[in-house]
């Protein structure tokens, strides 16, 4: 079986194509934040990254014939994980959807290629899995119920091949998955359902690369009135200009490792600061979990980092097992759940939301 995969995110698309399990191309296009600026909406991005796709595909000569094409799932309401096949609400929930994000785009591209061709299109495991338990759900203000919106799919991927290294399931196992790349989740994981979790595009949690984690609440309201700022500029002070790049000008965490080492203490300051927030989500999941963690995964880019993960395990060593599996594997997982539902092997669910107020 042959399968496309599209995986629009902040920086890049990446593009992959499989046959089965087995990667058979594979290419990053990056798109500068230069390049970006001029557009002001994520869904000004379409024609953009959609004729990036097509391009890329035809350099590496490779024909739009394909057996399924599956797309990472963005913004949709809260919906449990799985595998979806794209469906018209799928695509308007993307479309409308009231936060911004590049994986918004996958699923209407996804499908646009598809219905081209004839094959199905799917998502998987999107940004909004749901799994939370009730009692997780309540921030303190009715209005405002807590929303899971995290790395869903890499963080069960992730879990899932611990799992397989240990001869287990993932569904007997309780784990906690730090997700450390421009943005951070901190996910519990108790025998296969995401019970809790930050939710890593509005600030809450660890403050990452380019977000705000949790934020002093009332200062913020005092920011949002002072008459300084646009909504959409306090919404990028807390996605997109927030956190490191906030403090030190940049989202790369192995330049500031380089200032680290260089002796630069501001730099040391605020690296030890975001894994101290970090450490602290960890240490809420643990709770989650009631104590019992079998292990602690840190998985994302910046997991690839000796020197940020030796800070980490200062603080959270004695919690649990720590298993570093560095990077993502986002696009493997995406193939793997579409085969899945090729081969019947994997259920198809319904897309329906949530109502969690
Ligand atoms: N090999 C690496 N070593 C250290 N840090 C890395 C490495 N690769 C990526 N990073 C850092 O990880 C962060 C981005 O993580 P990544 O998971 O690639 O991001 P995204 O969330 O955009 O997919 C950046 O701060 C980057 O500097
Ligand atoms: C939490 C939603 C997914 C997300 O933050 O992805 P990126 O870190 O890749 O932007």
């Amino acid at each position: 079986m042959k399968i496309l995969v599209i995986n629009p995110g902040s920086t890049s698309t990446k593009l992959a194509v499989y046959e089965d399990l087995e990667q058979v191309w594979r290419e990053s296009v990056f798109h500068s934040a230069k390049e970006l600026a001029r557009f002001h909406h994520i869904n000004e991005q379409y024609e953009y990254r959609r004729m990036h796709v097509l391009d890329a595909l035809q350099r590496a000569g490779i024909p739009m014939a394909f057996d399924a094409i599956i797309g990472r799932g963005g913004l949709l309401r809260p919906t449990p994980g799985g595998v979806y096949q794209i469906n018209e609400q799928i695509k308007y929930d993307l479309w409308h959807a009231s936060v911004e994000h590049a994986s918004n785009l996958a699923a209407p591209m996804a499908d646009e290629f598809a219905s081209q061709i004839g094959c199905p299109s799917f998502i998987a495991d999107p940004v909004v899995t749901d799994e939370l338990r009730d009692v997780a759900r309540f921030s303190g203000i009715p209005e405002i119920p807590r929303q899971s919106v995290f790395h869903a799919l890499n963080s069960r991927a992730v879990s899932r091949r611990y799992a397989a290294s240990i001869q287990k399931h993932y569904e007997e196992l309780d784990l906690v998955v730090a997700h450390l790349g421009g943005g951070i989740s901190v996910s519990a994981h108790r025998h296969g359902k995401v019970v809790d979790v930050n939710n890593a595009l509005d600030g809450e949690g660890p403050f990452s690369p380019e977000r705000a984690g949790t934020i002093p609440a009332r200062q913020l309201v005092d920011l949002c009135f002072s008459g300084k700022y646009t909504q959409k500029e306090i919404h990028k002070m807390l996605n997109g200009r927030g956190g490191l790049l906030a403090y030190l000008g940049t989202t790369d965490v192995q330049t500031i490792v380089r200032w680290v080492h260089a002796g630069n203490v501001r730099h040391k300051q605020v690296l030890e600061a975001m894994v101290y927030t970090v450490a602290k989500q960890i240490g809420a999941m643990h709770v989650a979990l009631h104590g019992h963690t079998d292990a602690i995964i840190l998985t994302g880019g910046i997991a690839h980092n000796a020197y940020v993960v030796s800070l980490l395990r200062e603080w959270i060593e004695g919690l649990a097992r720590i298993v570093v599996i560095p990077g993502e594997d986002e696009m493997g997982a995406l193939a793997m759940n579409a085969l899945g539902v090729l081969k019947g092997e994997l259920p198809l669910q319904k897309y329906e939301a949530i109502d969690n107020g």
